[in-house]
């Protein structure tokens, strides 16, 4: 039935029009802690007949075919070999987020399928999240707003004392794009940088090469963690890097939390080898609640919040939905990752 009863015009089909179907993207939930956030589900259903793991587990035979795209949200759903067998029609996997640390990337490789992260999403909410650490643990923001609230009021810190940020040696471990964005950020704080690989972005950001992380260690205040978790940075730091750095000296990590070795930090920490550690990634996560780094307070975690503004998320959403796009279409993606 045509609008405005324009029954007769021969543009309007007198039967219903056959409409193509949308590839399948299989996502692990909608909403709840590890799903696709609900704001983004309409665009997404834009481009794609979205799929739960809950919809495909319930019936296999008929979504199997279907899905094209599988897009990860939260490191989830956990793509394996079975997993892979049972899609004979991926084509494409997009990951939120750049760490890539979650996929087997030879194994999806193997299969045929591509992969393709969010490197131009993520890196000025991530680098935000390193200034909002480096700055509170600095200023003992948490510590201190614990004592503002206390029903004791006697506690009002007189004699309340941080470190200043301004002028202080920011050693940046990994200068890709988010470290980068972390050394922009710390000029506007008039910090000395130092940064340990990539030595490429000096001369933007005023920041020093350390050719060894070493030096780095031993010049620097604020030693920030940047880096892709692969084998080599598997547990980058640990007792010994952690003896390098000054008694004064704070270790912020939002990369993951396997980079450093906890079991040292925690023993540096308890016995002032360095002062503090500001930690929006552990290892696992979130920490069991006996654990020792949640007994601190000279240590911050947050619940790797990263990436988690609305503009961001959104933005990741928009990255893996146009690589997703391209891929389908035989096109180059913007940000395809291959296996090393
Ligand atoms: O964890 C966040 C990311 O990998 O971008």
């Amino acid at each position: 039935m045509a609008l405005c009863g324009l029954k007769a015009c021969p543009f309007f089909p007198t039967k219903k029009m056959e409409q193509p179907e949308l590839p399948g993207l299989l996502v692990n939930e909608v909403g709840r802690a590890y799903g696709v956030l609900e704001a983004h589900v309409d665009f997404l259903k834009k481009h794609f007949h979205l799929i739960t793991m809950k919809e495909f587990l319930e019936n296999k035979t008929y979504f199997s075919r279907k899905i094209k795209a599988i897009y990860l949200w939260w490191h989830r759903p956990v793509v394996d070999r079975e997993l892979l067998q049972n899609l004979p029609n991926l084509k494409v996997i997009a990951n939120s987020g750049v760490g890539m640390d979650n996929l087997d990337l030879k194994l999806v490789s193997g299969f045929g399928v591509k992969m393709a992260n969010s490197p131009h999403a993520v890196s000025s909410s991530t680098a935000d999240t390193g200034m909002t650490l480096l700055l509170a643990s600095a200023r003992r923001i948490v510590e201190a707003s614990q004592i503002a609230v206390s029903p004791d009021i006697e506690c009002f810190p007189g004699n309340w004392m941080g470190e200043e940020v301004t002028g202080a040696t920011l050693g940046i471990i990994g200068m890709g794009n988010i470290g980068y964005k972390v050394a922009l950020r710390a000029n506007a704080f008039e910090m000395k940088i130092l940064y340990h690989n990539r030595k490429e972005e000096e001369q933007a950001v005023g920041a020093i090469y350390c050719k060894k992380i070493e030096n780095l260690l031993q010049q620097s205040d604020f030693v920030m963690l940047v880096v892709s978790l692969t084998p080599e940075t598997h547990k980058l730091i640990g007792k010994r890097e952690l003896e390098l750095m000054k008694p004064t000296a704070t270790l912020i990590n939002i990369c993951r939390g396997r980079i450093v070795d906890q079991d040292a930090l925690v023993e540096a920490l308890q016995t002032g080898v360095i002062k503090a550690a500001a930690l929006d990634v552990t290892y696992p996560e979130p920490l069991p609640r006996d654990h020792p780094l949640l007994k601190l307070n000279n240590v911050i975690i947050t619940p790797h919040l990263g990436i988690k503004t609305h503009k961001t998320t959104r933005m990741i959403t928009e990255e893996a939905v146009a690589n997703i796009l391209a891929a389908l279409n035989g096109l180059p993606m913007c940000s395809e990752v291959f296996p090393n």
